[in-house]
């Protein structure tokens, strides 16, 4: 199976930092896998998925997505990859629609068009699917300001899928949604693996959302701790061995292995 993202000792030091915030880090994600990338605050979630989607600069070590160098090949990585950052990133000035419009025409799915109406008929068949999943038809054509905090993150969400990526990189995209947005945006992230074989890299800490990833790996202090299926994972991290069953959930083990570690590291 192909490798849709390859990481080998990357790291990076931020200009006057003491020590790296990613360390050494090497993994692997297959095409069509679901990869959850999990760490307490200030692990280097952040600056590595920067670094996965080009928009921060590494200080060492080798990273490929989609079969593109990141640094060689920036714009073909682009291309290939969805993103939704922690931090809102949208025009305020421009209504909903207008803030897709410009990330589909930057994307290369479409040339622009100065209206809705006179836009590719796919494209407006997609933005409509994708505004109903996630609950937002009544606000596309709003000024952006005018919307919630929750609002503008599904909006986020939206665009971020509009190209149809071959990865998705999340990063803690259900921040400030409510249950039943986080369910639907669930639900339609799942389809959209299972149907168009999409890779996802997810960071969040609402650990139940990566409980059923393929594989999930522990960034603790810049440096990978533990890669495993969540399943291992449950097995083997028990803080107590005793009695010998799994922990019942991926939050469990999480919890377990990370207060173990903050002990050891200590
Ligand atoms: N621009 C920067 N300049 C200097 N240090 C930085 C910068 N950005 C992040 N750091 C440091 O790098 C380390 C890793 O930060 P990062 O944001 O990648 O962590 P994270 O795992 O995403 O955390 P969180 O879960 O809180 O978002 C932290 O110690 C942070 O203070």
């Amino acid at each position: 199976m192909a490798k849709m993202i390859e990481v080998q000792n990357l790291t990076k030091q931020y200009k006057g930092a003491k020590s790296p915030s990613v360390n050494g880090v090497s993994f692997s994600v297959d095409e069509g896998e679901f990869f959850a990338f999990l760490g307490p605050n200030g692990a280097g979630k952040t600056t590595t998925i920067s670094i996965l989607t080009t928009t921060l600069a590494k200080t060492g070590g080798e990273v490929k997505i989609a079969g593109y160098d990141v640094d060689k090949e920036a714009r073909k990585v682009r291309e290939n990859v969805g993103i939704i950052f922690q931090q809102p990133s949208l025009d305020l000035n421009l209504t909903a629609e207008e803030n897709i419009r410009f990330h589909a025409v930057l994307y290369g799915m479409c040339g622009y068009r100065p209206s809705f109406r006179l836009m590719p008929k796919f494209y407006r068949d997609k933005i409509t699917e994708l505004a109903g999943i996630v609950g937002i038809q009544d606000a596309l054509f709003k000024p952006i300001k005018k919307l919630s905090g929750g609002m503008q993150r599904k909006l986020e969400i939206i665009r971020s899928l509009i190209h149809t990526p071959k990865v998705l990189f999340l990063d803690e995209p259900t921040q400030g949604l409510d249950a039943v947005s986080r369910r639907g945006l669930w639900g339609y992230i799942d389809d959209t693996r299972k149907q168009c074989g999409t890779t996802v890299f997810l960071t969040t800490h609402y650990i139940d959302e990566a409980e059923n990833v393929d594989k999930v790996c522990i960034i603790n202090r810049g440096q990978i701790a533990v890669c495993s299926s969540p399943e291992e994972m449950k097995k083997h991290l028990q803080y107590d061995p005793t009695p010998k069953v799994c922990l019942p959930t991926l939050e469990d083990a999480y919890v377990e292995f990370i207060n173990k570690h903050q002990e050891v590291l200590a």
